[in-house]
């Protein structure tokens, strides 16, 4: 680097900015210490340091006022934000508001100057002024609904351990961005993330894919290699679609896991590696385990912490923010002035069913970015695929998937007797329906139903349920 990074400190606490105005001097990198985020907003007018770190919690200011205000004026700026280990919220809404990275207090010095470097770098990658390194930056997560925000906080809870994930989630919903986002907020973020797609490689390849092979072990096998577990070592091994891994690889990965070493294809050294396994799959992987599809071991093995991810149906009011998101990076990949949608265009996206998630809204904002004849997108400009579909309209059994959804959320959450509450719900909204249907006459709603009627009486006893007026039958109640 030609000159001297700067670096700008912000904290009221004295003796952290110390630590750090020292580390960050000794890699050679200009310091300045600001005890508040309001003297950093007077100063930025004037002048902008090439990185930005700083705590939240402060007199005047907060820290994530300080990240929204350069988020809005110098969006190239990167920003670390410090937090205390036990304020996720802060740690959730700095990764949200944009910050580069947030460092959870107290943290390692060695670390804290390893990230400033990230960000700075980062920054020049950005710029153009770097070739990019081969450390892509993650796209940021893009998620208001309750559902996404519920996998945020799963990804702060989950930020010091290292434990296996198992995440679940249809086709295109943002499983490999959400176990890329594990990672990088994990404590092995320093180290490699490796992703490998099961239902991608051929099953004869699939063990020398993932633990190497000796040369000559096979046909083809020209060379040693080091498979996918090998480069892992001491970051994330991210297994995608591991509904489709063969029975003879899981009974080698379950081996893996519980040993933590392994042998490569021909090989009789055994290799000793450090690896922590998020798996991925949009497979119902308890169906596949009672089919005998699935190892019931490894299942369990892996799914130590569930992360489910939701349809975009079921988050739709993140469609628009996603939607101009997509509009906005296909624009910058073609060189030309992102698209706007007209608002009846985005309450119209926002209405599908999006069978293709997250990835069939990319592929639509790249079509859209090519194909559409104005800035200005209109209904009519939408892909024709999308204009004969129908919208909110409901399938008769979403109520099951909309069921199946709770309940896997409900168990993630650690909730116990799920059927206690969940049965009187059920047979609550049954019995209020009939009713409806009968103008409150027990005697026909309890035959729509299929129950005797003093079954319903009982049962609207039970539940406790006030039903007002219209009942006619009370007096041959048996
Ligand atoms: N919430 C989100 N915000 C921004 N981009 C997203 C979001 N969710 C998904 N994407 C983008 O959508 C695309 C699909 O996501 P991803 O590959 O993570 O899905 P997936 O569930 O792993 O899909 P598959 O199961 O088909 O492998 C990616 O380009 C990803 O960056």
């Amino acid at each position: 680097m030609s000159r001297s990074e700067t670096v700008w400190i912000v904290d009221d606490d004295r003796s952290i900015r110390w630590v750090l105005e020292k580390a960050l001097q000794q890699e050679g990198m200009t310091t300045q210490s600001f005890d508040s985020a309001d003297g950093v907003l007077s100063r930025l007018a004037r002048q902008q340091p090439d990185v930005i770190i700083s705590d939240i919690r402060m007199p005047g200011a907060s820290g994530l006022e300080l990240l929204a205000q350069i988020r809005e004026h110098y969006p190239r700026l990167p920003v670390i934000i410090m937090t205390a280990h036990s304020d996720l919220d802060s740690a959730v809404a700095s990764y949200q508001g944009g910050a580069f990275e947030y460092l959870p207090k107290p943290f390692d010095v060695d670390d804290a100057v390893s990230l400033v470097k990230r960000a700075y770098q980062h920054a020049q990658e950005q710029q153009g002024m770097h070739t990019p390194q081969d450390r892509p930056r993650t796209p940021e997560i893009i998620g208001e609904a309750p559902a996404m925000q519920e996998v945020f906080r799963a990804i702060g809870r989950l930020s010091h351990s290292n434990i296996t994930v198992l995440i679940n989630g249809e086709s295109g919903t943002g499983k490999e961005l959400v176990a890329h986002a594990l990672h990088r907020h994990s404590p092995r973020k320093a180290s490699p993330f490796i992703a490998l797609n099961m239902a991608a490689i051929p099953k004869d390849l699939m063990e020398s894919e993932l633990f190497g092979h000796e040369k000559g072990a096979f046909t083809g096998a020209a060379a040693q290699r080091r498979g996918r577990f090998e480069q892992a070592d001491g970051g994330t091994l991210f297994l995608d679609e591991i509904g489709d891994m063969p029975a003879e690889t899981q009974t080698r990965l379950l081996r893996v896991l519980a040993d933590g070493e392994f042998y490569r294809v021909g090989g009789h050294t055994p290799i000793k590696v450090d690896v922590r396994i998020i798996a991925a799959t949009h497979q119902d992987l308890e169906g596949l385990v009672q089919a005998g599809k699935f190892r019931e071991d490894l299942f369990h093995r892996l799914n130590v912490i569930r992360i489910h991810i939701p349809r975009l149906a079921d988050r739709r009011e993140d469609i628009p923010a996603l939607a101009n998101h997509f509009l906005a990076r296909a624009a910058q990949e073609l060189s030309v002035e992102p698209k706007v949608l007209k608002s009846e265009t985005e309450e119209y996206l926002s209405k599908l069913q999006w069978p293709g998630n997250v990835r069939q809204m990319e592929n639509t904002c790249r079509w859209i970015t090519v194909m559409a004849s104005g800035r200005e997108v209109l209904v009519e400009d939408l892909p024709p695929e999308l204009l004969n579909q129908p919208t909110t309209a409901q399938p008769a059994h979403n109520w099951e998937q909309a069921l199946r959804n709770w309940a896997d959320q409900a168990l993630a959450r650690g909730q116990q007797n799920l059927l206690d509450s969940a049965v009187p719900t059920f047979e609550r909204i049954m019995i209020e329906t009939a009713l409806k249907h009968t103008a409150g006459r027990r005697r026909d709603a309890a035959l729509l139903l299929g129950w005797g009627r003093n079954t319903l009486t009982r049962k609207i006893k039970e539940l406790g349920m006030r039903i007002d007026g219209g009942d006619d039958e009370e007096g041959d109640e048996g």
